[in-house]
């Protein structure tokens, strides 16, 4: 057996709402105070993992994080029982009681960036925790991520957990979903990309509408810490025109795998210098460049067309795994099925209703967290978390008792919606086998 890629999916929190927190994703915005289907948005996403599970691609759980957030409320000035901190966050700050609700941490592919062990000096899994300094309610997730990443990974012989950078936006760190990494099998070395919206040094490189969430000086921490050769590196600047047209994460404007780039004309700035380097480094280095005149930037920030995810299917071929958004744009799904006809390395489409996650921003790739594993990394890792019938049937279950088919900011304030997260985590780290990683289980 080799070294295959596991994809890790972060599962919908109970408290998943629209809160309009995201200034610079413009679904977030647009949903902003939208009634939420918490049971919907979890379901959707169990059933994708489930899909890709039975195609034969290996396929993990992340659990969500405790929400309401009671203890930051308390950091933050709210007092007296747990009743009487929702009520008064409720009351005076509505928008507070959302960024310590949010169950923003569904979206994995910002939890951390990973480097496989064929790539790392020590020959270990790195894993950065993203420090999501950039929006409140994200950096918060933090210091929770790393704890339930330890609980997954929690061999230190194959796994090594970095806590997040420090919290300023000179280190602003948003994860994977600015990081790519090229190579030919998955156990050989590769290249990584690393992507970052602006150099906190040089102020010109910013974009002027949106925030550049992710800088040069944070990538280059994050590739230090993985003990990454230099021969292996490429850091390259997002478009930050396009940065300012929505696109707040690279993997909203580009999906890699193995030796092939899929992405928009104008993800990158200075993009044929990068794929003439690209060029040189990978073998058999394929780009995907999808013109302007075809898709749009706009087009793409609507259908997350480039938000999906590139799969090496069991028999090598490539499939790519997309929102239905993308199925009902005529000029995106044309653009693919052609792809597909022409006999190129996109072979195959998979569909997914995503619709709850969506409207906040969150596509397939979002979802997920790509780990490079090992036959025996992959024996390292809590067998619990990975996605099989069983585990299917369990979480169904497990959602259907716990989680409500509407909620709204009003909600929050519910003492009976922290009573039921708390219960249900608590049955989750047992199906999960986690241990008690949770606060409220301290
Ligand atoms: N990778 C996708 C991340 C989406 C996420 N959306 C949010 O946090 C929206 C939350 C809200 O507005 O309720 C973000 O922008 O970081």
């Amino acid at each position: 057996m080799k070294a295959q890629e596991a994809n890790f999916d972060g599962l919908v929190g109970l408290t998943h709402h629209y809160a309009g927190l995201s200034f610079g994703n413009v679904a977030s915005t647009r949903n902003q105070l939208q009634p939420s289907n918490p049971r919907l948005a979890a379901k959707q996403g169990v059933l994708k993992m489930k899909a890709l599970a039975d195609m034969g691609f290996v396929q993990g759980v992340i659990p969500p994080h405790e929400r309401p957030n009671l203890p930051l409320l308390r950091q933050l000035g709210f007092s007296g029982s747990d009743e009487q901190v929702l009520a008064n966050a409720a009351q005076t700050a509505p928008g507070l009681l959302s960024s310590a609700s949010s169950a923003s941490a569904m979206w994995v592919a910002n939890a951390a960036t990973v480097s496989p062990s064929a790539d790392s000096a020590d020959r270990r899994v790195h894993f950065t925790v993203a420090n999501l300094n950039n929006k409140f309610h994200r950096a918060i997730e933090a210091p929770e991520t790393a704890q339930l990443l330890q609980a997954i990974f929690r061999d230190p012989q194959h796994f090594s957990v970095h806590d997040a950078l420090p919290q300023v936006s000179m280190f602003g760190d948003e994860g994977a979903a600015n990081h790519n990494r090229f190579g030919g099998d998955y156990g050989e070395a590769g290249v990584q990309l690393f992507v970052y919206g602006r150099e906190a040094s040089r102020e010109a490189t910013s974009p002027h509408r949106f925030p550049a969430r992710q800088t040069r000086e944070a990538s280059e921490a994050v590739a230090r810490l993985h003990q990454l050769s230099a021969d292996q590196l490429l850091f390259a600047q997002q478009n930050p025109a396009v940065i300012d047209q929505g696109v707040f994460h690279n993997d909203v404007i580009a999906v890699s795998n193995q030796n092939v780039l899929f992405c928009h004309q104008h993800a990158f700035v200075e993009q044929a210098a990068l794929l003439a380097q690209l060029k040189q480094r990978v073998p058999g280095f394929v780009a995907i460049e999808v013109p302007e005149n075809r898709v749009s930037v706009q087009e793409a920030v609507n259908t997350y067309l480039f938000n999906s995810q590139l799969l090496s299917r069991p028999d090598g071929s490539m499939m790519l795994v997309l929102p239905e958004e993308s199925r009902q744009h005529a000029r995106v799904w044309d653009f693919l099925c052609e792809e597909v006809e022409k006999g190129g390395p996109l072979q195959a489409l998979k569909v997914f209703d995503l619709r709850e996650s969506m409207a906040n921003g969150g596509g397939p790739a979002c979802l997920r967290l790509r780990v490079v594993l090992t036959p025996e990394e992959q024996r390292a890792v809590n067998p619990a978390v990975f996605m099989n019938d069983r585990l299917f049937t369990e979480l169904n279950d497990w959602i259907d008792r716990y989680y409500r088919d509407r909620l709204t900011q009003a909600d929050l304030a519910d003492p009976q919606l922290l009573r039921e997260g708390r219960e249900a985590l608590d049955a989750l780290t047992k199906l999960l086998d986690l241990g008690n990683v949770y606060a409220f289980q301290q």
